[in-house]
């Protein structure tokens, strides 16, 4: 079990080597999203099996509460109504799950966070592109070295290892770290 503590630590060591480089971004990342909502626009997520667990967890901490009590913030993620990804998935392509409930839902001036530790999910990549021709910002939270979504969304995020469980715990600091910006953009803590 240590092992995998020591593994962890690791990664995070790793992850704060690349700090000089990530923290703009990350900062850069909150900034756009808050711009959105202030806008009245809302945020869109989006990832497979533990990062469609990432992508509700963050979709809550803004619709529910972070830190302190305020107003609920517009978040959406793309993975939780069983209906519309088993029609989509069936009737259409498991590719188009995210793409098209999007197509659905995004208005310009949204943004979409597309979470994927390999960088090379085809449904996510499908949902960056659907982003694009809809006017909505993507903003890529991503592994390894990125994959096809780094060059894919307008800001990149990639956590520098190659485990994917490693990456995943790592998604979720950012993640948290994103809310925590929002929350001080919008005044709200
Ligand atoms: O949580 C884990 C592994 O830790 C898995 O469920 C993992 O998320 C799935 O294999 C995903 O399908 C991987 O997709 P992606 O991160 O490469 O886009
Ligand atoms: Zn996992």
């Amino acid at each position: 079990m240590s092992a995998l503590f020591l593994s962890n630590l690791a990664a995070q060591r790793e992850l704060l080597g690349q700090l000089h480089t990530l923290a703009p971004d990350v900062q850069a990342a909150g900034e756009r999203i808050a711009q959105a909502l202030r806008a009245g626009g809302k945020l869109l997520l989006c990832g497979n099996g533990g990062s469609a667990a990432d992508a509700q967890h963050i979709a809550a901490e803004l619709t529910g509460r972070f830190i302190q009590e305020r107003r609920p913030l517009a978040a959406v993620a793309l993975t939780t109504d069983t209906s519309a990804l088993t029609c989509i998935g069936n009737d259409y392509s498991f590719d188009d799950i995210f793409a098209r409930q999007l197509q659905a839902i995004a208005r310009p001036g949204d943004v979409l966070l597309a979470i994927s530790t390999s960088g090379n999910s085809r449904n996510v990549m499908r949902a960056v592109e659907v982003a694009r021709s809809e006017g909505v910002i993507s903003i890529g939270l991503l592994g390894r070295d990125g994959g096809a979504l780094r060059a894919l969304c307008d800001l990149s995020l990639v956590v520098p290892s190659t485990v994917t469980a490693r990456i995943q715990e790592s998604h979720i600091l950012i993640g948290h770290t994103l809310c925590g910006l929002i929350e001080q953009e919008l005044g709200l803590v």
